[in-house]
């Protein structure tokens, strides 16, 4: 059984994702309360919230003031702040151990009948479960980045996970205004399965002297339909984590998933992307 009246919503990680899902769930009304393991990733959270809101604000694209939806987020280090929350969303870092230490730790302080969710890119749902006494509740809810713009939420089936909480995954994620769809528990579920060899295959192409790495995207974008080419998609996710995903799936589904070269050494040049001002592109 999970519960299915929702008042509020916490959130495990100020980061990237945990901020974008607390933001989004604070306007659309629920009572927030966002946990990082510091007070300063707390605040950065914060910030970075308060800017996309004043962001949001500025194009007329919020269904009230910033201070009225910010004031919906309580921020704290405690997960005992967790233990009144109706669901919970980790958006913890993409480990393994991690998720399984934040599922434990949120197994001890919540209710048996509150759906626990992970925004895991890649990891098995199952595997986060394994272990816990109610897996039966653990759920994907693959929000995309940047959260509060991105219309799309991927629901992950677990070998566990009940039909219920499955329902309660899509109703939570439609109250926020996003358009769900289902994957199976399986490597990569639906995107990353796909969008990373698309993204490798990308930088290949461009390290291999295919076209230079403008015509690339301009050719993937104006050829295909897609918003943006895979190298300056790469950019914007973070090549760190582009390998990352990419080496956690070729260990599970094998070597078409190898990550191309020049993305290793990217990565190992300390060339992320946007995040640090230059990846296959520079940036402002
Ligand atoms: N960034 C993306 O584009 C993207 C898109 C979809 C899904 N995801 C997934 O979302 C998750 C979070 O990614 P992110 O980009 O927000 O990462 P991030 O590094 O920006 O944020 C992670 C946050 O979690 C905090 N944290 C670490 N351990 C914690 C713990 N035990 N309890 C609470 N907080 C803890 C960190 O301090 C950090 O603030 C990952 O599983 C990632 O794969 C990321």
């Amino acid at each position: 059984m999970v519960r299915d009246q929702i008042d509020r919503i916490g959130v495990v990680g100020a980061g990237t994702m945990g901020g974008g899902i607390a933001q989004v769930g604070a306007t659309y009304g629920y009572d927030i309360v966002m946990r990082d393991v510091e007070q300063s990733f707390v605040e950065g959270g914060f910030e970075r919230i308060a800017d996309s809101l004043e962001r949001l604000a500025g194009r007329d694209a919020l269904p009230a003031a910033p201070d009225t939806i910010r004031e919906r987020i309580t921020g704290t280090t405690d997960t005992a702040a967790l233990s009144d929350c109706d669901v919970v969303v980790e958006a913890a870092p993409e480990e393994l151990k991690i998720k399984r230490d934040v599922f434990a730790d949120l197994e001890d302080a919540c209710d048996d009948d509150i759906l626990l969710a992970t925004n895991t890119s890649t990891i098995s749902i199952t595997s986060i479960a394994a272990g816990l006494e109610h897996p039966e509740r653990v759920v994907g809810l693959h929000f995309m980045n940047p959260v509060p713009i991105m219309e799309g939420v991927e629901v992950i089936v677990g070998e566990k996970t009940t039909d219920e909480a499955v329902s309660l995954a899509h109703e939570v994620a439609q109250s926020l205004e996003k358009t769900t769809w289902e994957a199976d528990d399986k490597p990569g579920f639906v995107t990353n399965r796909i969008l990373m060899p698309w993204i490798n295959e990308g930088i290949r192409a461009y390290d291999e002297g295919v076209a230079s790495k403008e015509d690339i995207d301009t050719g993937m974008e104006l050829g295909t339909n897609v918003p943006m080419g895979p190298l300056t998609l790469a950019d914007h996710i973070g090549l760190d984590i582009c390998l990352h995903a990419s080496e956690t799936l070729a260990e599970e589904l094998g070597d078409r998933y190898t990550p191309a070269y020049l993305l290793r050494r990217k990565v190992e040049a300390g060339d992320l992307g946007k995040k640090t001002g230059e990846g296959f592109y520079e940036y402002d």
